[in-house]
């Protein structure tokens, strides 16, 4: 791997156009609506995450973007084109690492970039895009003796050699190690800075955290949320927690005003979470802490490991996939 490049999601050109557009995109499979009226923008040089439940839609919605699928409804361009109807126009354009690999067990590497490099108008070198994912030591190396995590690694030089404008990738690190995925992080930045527009599906939320430009997590065929990962998180709110008291339930927890609260098993033991929304959220966590010290006081009793955090996007999935027991 040869790539450099910062730790930052990087700014993409706002300004520009986008060249993927979906407009209330409903996708169904007989009478199950997998899909339902999803819309979102893509522009050069920004990475946008689909983030979901599992079954929420994702892998779906980027079938129809490749082409694979007609929409049952909604609007889908690429360039303009309808990537279903017009697939000549994009070849070349877009490219994909899918979640089935479509890699042929007995070609090596080597061979395998190679013809995936036939396949393009203006392709990348095959040694240069092997180095890029790090398989230059596996070139010859038979594809059925490589790992799930280097398979991943192929599919991707295979989507790269083409030089696509535009990539799809469907959970592209699924399998790799730490520093594999690492590795794939720093290309995908450059990648970016090179100005492709980039539509990734993870369940790895730190994936998300550390590449997208903007997010939106999926739940039963619908976007819950959306918007950049500090947009997301400062319109969630503050988090307040602390182990709770013996002998007190949910239901004697007090209420501060522009909260709510769950309590969650961690480490064995009950905590009280507590979530402050609305404008002003640090005036208001403020005042939601100093009722919370009133009531403990009054009742005689403390409250330990308390505690005042941003939220973060694990409790923005989680209260999105419904995990939480929010009050
Ligand atoms: N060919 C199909 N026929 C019928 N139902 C399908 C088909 N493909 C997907 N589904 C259903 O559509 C829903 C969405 O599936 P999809 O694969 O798009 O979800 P996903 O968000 O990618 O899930 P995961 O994170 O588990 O990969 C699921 O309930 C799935 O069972």
């Amino acid at each position: 791997m040869t790539t450099t490049s910062t730790e930052s999601p990087g700014t993409p050109p706002a300004a520009a156009e986008p060249v993927v557009t979906v407009r209330d995109l409903r996708q169904s499979y007989g009478d199950f609506e997998a899909v339902r009226g999803v819309s979102f923008d893509i522009r050069p040089g920004e990475l946008f995450a689909l983030l979901g439940t599992n079954g929420a839609g994702k892998t779906t919605t980027v079938d129809v973007l490749e082409g694979l699928r007609r929409a049952t409804s909604g609007t889908v361009r690429v360039f303009g084109h309808d990537p279903y109807g017009q697939p000549a126009a994009l070849r070349g354009r877009t490219n994909a690492v899918l979640q089935g690999d479509g890699l042929l067990d007995d070609l090596t590497v080597a061979e395998t970039v190679v013809l995936s490099r036939d396949l393009a108008a203006d392709p990348r070198d095959p040694a240069e895009v092997m180095e890029l994912v790090g398989l230059t030591d596996k070139r010859s190396v038979a594809v059925r003796q490589l790992s799930g995590g280097q398979k991943r690694r192929l599919a991707l030089a295979c989507a790269l050699v083409t030089r696509p404008e535009v990539l799809y990738l469907d959970e592209p690190t699924t399998g790799m190690d730490p520093e594999g995925r690492h590795e794939i992080w720093r290309l995908l930045r450059d990648l970016k800075e090179q100005g492709t527009a980039i539509l990734l599906t993870t369940h790895y939320l730190e994936e998300a955290e550390r590449l997208a430009d903007r997010l939106a997590i999926m739940h039963r065929g619908e976007i819950r949320v959306e918007g950049t990962l500090q947009g997301v998180l400062a319109d969630w709110g503050d988090r307040i927690g602390f182990r709770m008291p013996e002998d007190v339930g949910i239901a004697d927890l007090p209420r501060p005003a522009d909260t709510s609260v769950a309590v969650e098993t961690r480490d064995q033991a009950l905590w009280a979470a507590y979530t402050v929304s609305g404008p002003d959220i640090a005036g208001r966590a403020s005042a939601a802490v100093a009722e919370l010290l009133a009531w403990a006081g009054e009742h005689g009793t403390s409250l330990q490991h308390l505690h005042v955090r941003g939220a973060s996007l694990e409790d923005v999935f989680l209260r999105v996939a419904g995990d939480l027991n929010q009050n």
